[in-house]
């Protein structure tokens, strides 16, 4: 088109990075880049905060009026392109946030007012208020139109007779997701069924689709060609229909279905005048300058082509010339480059593939060809259905209304279905609703610009006069209203999202203030048990160390007072132990030893008894300090603790039981026996008796008579000693062996070692007790950090979703001011565009 309309200063500067040019078609950039090089719209946003602020006033009608229809189109087209980059970022800041630190949630019955208990332990009236909290930021009595419709979304019960996925219909428009699973699971059920993660999966797959439109609406925006798509069903008259706009026979007509590709018409003028068709295999990669992404056929063959090529080709591009003149042409209109697509009639096989074409942003308007005959099947109905949804206008054409007899009564009853299946369509069913006759249309006479020839009959001249009424209102709507036709769906999607952007911004806000609340509350009565329990591990750590200390003193008292008195004891330990005479006087002392020892045995084995008791004890208290903390307390085998002290035997030799004390006795006794008695006597202790004796007499006699005298005396002392300690001996022996077994043991500080022993023991087993409380503290420290580490992450996260979300409920709430400055009524200031 010519760029004279937007007063093109062609600027490579000027260019957005948004401007995304339309794929297949017009490859280079610059034919749309330069149609909106006078359009200042914000460069990308790379990082969000960048709200599209209104660099030019808003539009009011005195304002508007001053403009050129131009400028107010560029201003429109701005604002939409500003709102579309920053919708798109808002989308990828909601994937960013889905991705890994939020997962947005999708609201749906059971998350309403009436049921949102189910949702959280929190009132509904929470939710409420931080909703009103949220409202407070500017003035907390105005509240804006975006918020209360969002607020009445997401807070109004759900009517009683309203299905689930009814309701959730009424929240969201473009994030809705499909719920429906069979007949008999309802959008709750299913919703139930799916847990946070896939839920936000498949928002993330919305988000995506979502940018992709968006991206396509900018293209569309910023573009300033006009696709018409002509859909319907299968021998409605589509092909006949588009070869009478055209006035020629381009698409082949046929009484069998027999359009099975999606057919572009385009003016010669596209294709630097040439005449021919592309038949195309990979849409995305079609350029028409390139010959290898195409294949090129005669107009001529292209019934053959489309009768053939459907599972070759993806699509057909006719460029064909328009005999009609500029103000005649639909394609050749000098205002707005148009191309019209025929679609294969639909039916089960095709209706998806071509509601998913009637989707494409290059789309702007859907003409429905429907036989007057047939009326709508149920393919259709679905697909006007969607299609209503998606664009803002649909044009309905009833064809073959020459069959029709009574004609009024069709239109009564197709009307009354339009109203069902469109009724925005049929609000305006003057202009976008219209019954004629193609077949009627004179295609390539000569008179083709009058069309209504002086042979004409009534009925044909009134077919023509329909038709032409229906390309005049398909001309001003394309061309003239063309604000309405290629901004209003960028306005009517942008709308939609924003409405859908505020509902789960809202909705996912509320739900953070409460996981936030929630974290916090949790933080905080953790905080206190935390404190309490440091303080339980010092006063009990403390406690338990006393503990030990007590048990020890008190185990090493017991053992020495029960060793000592047992050793002070031993003498009469010997008592029941039978002297037999000197024959067994050996044995008598060892006799009497064992059975020292085995007493002060006794009061080692006792000693042990009584340390584990109150090892045991101890323990006990210890463990049953930390009955609170988690996991249970190691178990001590205390049987096993004591090995009975082995008390080392204590040899006795003969000279135990002479001593000094006795020497002196016998000194005493004795006198004349002197020094020489008391050798004899330790010799007699060193030696037997009698060999004794007999060396001391073999040794003085070598000396005199004398001597051998005195020797005799010795002997009888001898004797006499001997008798002595046969008499004494049974006495003597305990005395001397429980002296010298005391003496042994005070030499080996026997007490104190022993005492030691079992103390330590004891220590050593009440240690591992205290250890494993020590340990069990730890643990429960630890986990208590780990638990508020895990609190505070949810806290953080929670706190940063919701600002997170205010921030975009309050950007969406501005962009909503923003595109409802540019007003409603999109086709009004366009109207002398054309003229
Ligand atoms: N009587 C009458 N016949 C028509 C009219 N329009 C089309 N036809 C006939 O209807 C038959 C089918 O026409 P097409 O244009 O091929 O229909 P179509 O919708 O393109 O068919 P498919 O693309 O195969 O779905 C042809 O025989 C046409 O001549 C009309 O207004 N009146």
């Amino acid at each position: 088109m010519s760029s004279q309309f937007f007063n093109v200063s062609s600027s490579k500067n000027n260019q957005t990075s948004s401007s995304i040019p339309p794929s297949g078609r017009n490859s280079q950039p610059s034919i749309f880049t330069n149609r909106i090089a006078n359009i200042q719209i914000n460069p990308l946003a790379e990082k969000f905060p960048t709200i599209t602020s209104p660099v030019t006033p808003p539009l009011t009608p005195q304002s508007s009026s001053r403009l050129s229809n131009n400028q107010v189109f560029a201003h429109k087209s701005k604002k939409l392109l500003g709102l579309l980059t920053d919708t798109k970022s808002i989308l990828e800041r909601f994937r960013e946030i889905n991705k890994d630190r939020w997962n947005i949630q999708y609201p749906f019955l059971g998350q309403t007012l009436s049921n949102h208990r189910q949702f959280t332990s929190y009132d509904d009236n929470d939710f409420q208020s931080s909703m009103a909290f949220n409202r407070s930021t500017k003035n907390p009595h105005v509240i804006s139109e975006f918020r209360q419709q969002i607020h009445t979304k997401l807070y109004t019960p759900p009517q009683q007779d309203m299905s689930s996925s009814q309701e959730i219909n009424t929240k969201l428009n473009v994030f809705r997701l499909n719920l429906k699973q069979g007949d008999s699971s309802s959008a709750e059920n299913v919703m139930e069924q799916l847990d946070k993660s896939s839920v936000s999966k498949l928002l993330d797959c919305r988000f995506v689709q979502g940018i992709k439109r968006i991206e396509n609406l900018e293209s569309r925006v910023a573009d300033t060609s006009s696709k018409v798509l002509v859909a319907g069903d299968v021998n409605a008259g589509k092909s006949t229909f588009v070869n009478a706009l055209l006035r020629r026979n381009v698409m082949p007509v046929d009484q069998q279905p027999c359009t099975t590709l999606f057919c572009e018409v385009l003016d010669v003028q596209e294709n630097s005048g040439i005449e021919e068709v592309h038949a195309i295999k990979n849409i995305e990669s079609y350029n028409r300058e390139d010959p290898s992404t195409y294949t090129k056929i005669e107009l001529s063959n292209l019934f053959d082509t489309i009768n053939n090529g459907t599972d070759e080709y993806a699509q057909i591009k006719v460029y064909c010339k328009d005999k009609r003149d500029v103000h005649q042409s639909l394609l050749h209109n000098g205002v707005v480059d148009i191309a019209l697509i025929d679609c294969p009639g639909l039916n089960r096989d095709t209706l998806k593939t071509t509601a998913l074409f009637a989707r494409q942003e290059e789309i702007d308007v859907i003409i429905f060809v429907v036989s007057a005959e047939n009326h709508f099947t149920l393919s259709a109905k679905e697909f006007l259905s969607n299609a209503s949804n998606e664009k803002a206008y649909l044009f309905i054409v009833v064809n073959r209304f020459d069959n029709i007899r009574d004609k009024e009564k069709c239109k009564r009853l197709v009307l009354d279905q339009i109203k069902e299946v469109s009724p925005r369509t049929y609000e305006h069913a003057e202009d976008l609703v219209h019954f004629v006759t193609s077949t009627a249309i004179p295609i390539e006479k000569q008179e083709i610009n009058d069309n209504i020839d002086n042979s004409s009959t009534s009925i044909d001249k009134q077919r023509i006069n329909d038709f032409n009424r229906l390309e005049e209102s398909l001309r001003n709507f394309v061309l003239k209203k063309r604000s309405k036709s290629k901004l209003s769906p960028a306005r009517h999607y942008i709308d939609n999202i924003l409405n859908d952007i505020g509902v789960l911004s809202e909705f996912n806000r509320g739900i953070a203030t409460r996981d936030a609340e929630k974290a916090f509350n949790e933080l905080e009565s953790g905080r206190e048990a935390f404190e309490r329990l440091c303080n339980d591990e010092k006063s009990i750590t403390l406690k338990a160390n006393k503990c030990v200390d007590d048990t020890c003193d008190s185990i090493m008292l017991f053992t020495k007072k029960r060793l000592e008195d047992a050793i002070s004891n031993i003498d009469s330990s010997a008592d029941n132990i039978e002297y037999r005479g000197l024959m067994y006087v050996w044995a008598y002392a060892n006799d009497v030893r064992d059975a020292m020892l085995e007493e002060i045995s006794k009061g080692v084995y006792s000693s042990e008894q009584k340390a584990k008791e109150e090892t045991a004890n101890c323990i006990h208290m210890i463990q049953s300090m930390a009955e609170n903390l988690s996991g249970e307390p190691c178990q001590f085998d205390l049987e096993r603790m004591y090995r009975r002290g082995i008390i080392n035997t204590i040899p006795i030799a003969l000279s135990d039981f002479f001593d000094l004390d006795i020497t002196q006795n016998i000194n005493e006794r004795f006198p004349y026996v002197g020094l020489s008695g008391c050798t004899v006597i330790y010799a007699f202790s060193k030696f037997n008796a009698f060999s004794s004796l007999w060396r001391i007499y073999d040794f003085m006699g070598i000396f005199n008579m004398r001597g051998k005298t005195m020797l005799s005396l010795v002997g009888i002392a001898g004797i006499g000693a001997c008798a002595y300690l046969l008499y004494d001996m049974g006495r003597v022996v305990p005395r001397k062996v429980a002296k010298k077994i005391k003496h042994e043991l005070v030499q080996s500080q026997y007490v104190d070692r022993e005492a030691n022993r079992i103390t330590r023991q004891s220590r050593k087993k009440i240690r591992l007790a205290t250890e494993d409380l020590r340990s069990r503290f730890r643990i429960a420290v630890e986990e208590q950090k780990q638990n508020r580490i895990s609190m505070e992450h949810a806290f953080k996260k929670s706190e940063n979703a919701v600002k997170f979300f205010e921030d975009i409920f309050n950007k969406s709430e501005k962009m909503s001011e923003v595109l409802n400055s540019l007003g409603n009524n999109w086709e009004d200031s366009d109207d002398e565009l054309y003229n």
